[in-house]
């Protein structure tokens, strides 16, 4: 739920002083970062600034990876990846069921939970399915019923709609936006396109070289449309911040152009 005002809540996601390294390449520079509950943030930044270690830092998932730095996250956290991750041997329902952690209730209702979440996310009917027999946006649509049957209070998004043609993507965009009204998790969304992170976020943020550059708030009410022109200023502001100019080319120091996805 999102934070009643005056009430005092402690951020879902606390980051001090994370760093990260590989070999003597230091990718995540002392990064400090807090999510408040129930907040969507975006995370820009060109290919190879470290999104993705950053994302699987707060995930929990690098373990291995030579670093520092304090963690805090809610018990409840799902990732979404930019391929599916469905078991191509298990029907689309028992694929979703497997987005429930222990103690998430079995048998019965965890099948109905599983039915729910298909039919929220526009996939009543397809429960049999199998994996292969969904379109790549079905799939993906599939891969976010798994991740909300649990209900997280934290949702990881790693270029969820990465992969998937420019109107399929628009209408992803329409479908979390709604799942993210709905269920109010707090959102971390790795993507390169800056239409998306300015259509979905309250907030993006810009990685550059290891830290945190830019923290801005997009203070637009939802839901947003593309064409409207204050959307279209956030854009130019997060492109510039990104180094990309007016033409497209890169306009310094920032380096190379960005893809700017579902424009319009
Ligand atoms: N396991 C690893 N071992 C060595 N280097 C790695 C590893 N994972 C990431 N890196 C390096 O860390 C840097 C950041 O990678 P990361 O995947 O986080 O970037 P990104 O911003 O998500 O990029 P993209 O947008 O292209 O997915 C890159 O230079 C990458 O080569």
């Amino acid at each position: 739920m999102a934070p009643i005002a005056g009430e005092l809540t402690r951020p879902a996601v606390r980051l001090a002083g994370l760093t990260r390294s590989f070999g003597p390449r230091t990718v995540l520079d002392n990064i400090d970062l807090e999510i408040p509950p129930g907040q969507f943030v975006a995370l820009l930044g060109h290919s190879g600034s470290g999104k993705s270690t950053l994302l699987r830092a707060v995930a929990g998932l690098d373990r291995d990876t030579a670093g520092s730095g304090e963690l805090t996250t809610p018990e409840r956290v799902s990732v979404v990846f930019q391929d599916s991750r469905l078991l191509p041997w298990r029907r689309v329902l028992d694929n979703v069921l497997l987005g429930l952690g222990k103690g998430d209730g079995d048998g019965r209702a965890a099948v109905e939970r599983g039915r729910a979440a298909l039919a929220e996310v526009g996939l009543a009917g397809r429960e049999r399915a199998w994996p292969g027999q969904l379109s790549g946006g079905e799939q993906q649509r599939a891969a976010l019923a798994r991740s909300l049957v649990r209900d997280p209070e934290l949702l990881l998004a790693d270029e969820p709609f990465g992969a998937l043609d420019a109107l399929t993507r628009i209408r992803m965009h329409t479908l979390l936006r709604k799942l993210w009204q709905r269920h109010h998790p707090s959102v971390l969304l790795v993507t390169h396109d800056v239409d998306e992170a300015a259509a979905l976020a309250d907030r993006v943020l810009v990685l550059d070289r290891g830290r945190i550059s830019v923290d801005l708030a997009i203070d637009l009410p939802h839901p947003r449309t593309y064409r409207d022109p204050l959307l279209g200023e956030y854009r130019e502001r997060l492109l510039a911040a990104l180094g990309v100019g007016p033409d497209g080319e890169p306009d310094g120091a920032a380096g190379a152009p960005v893809a700017t996805g579902a424009g319009g």
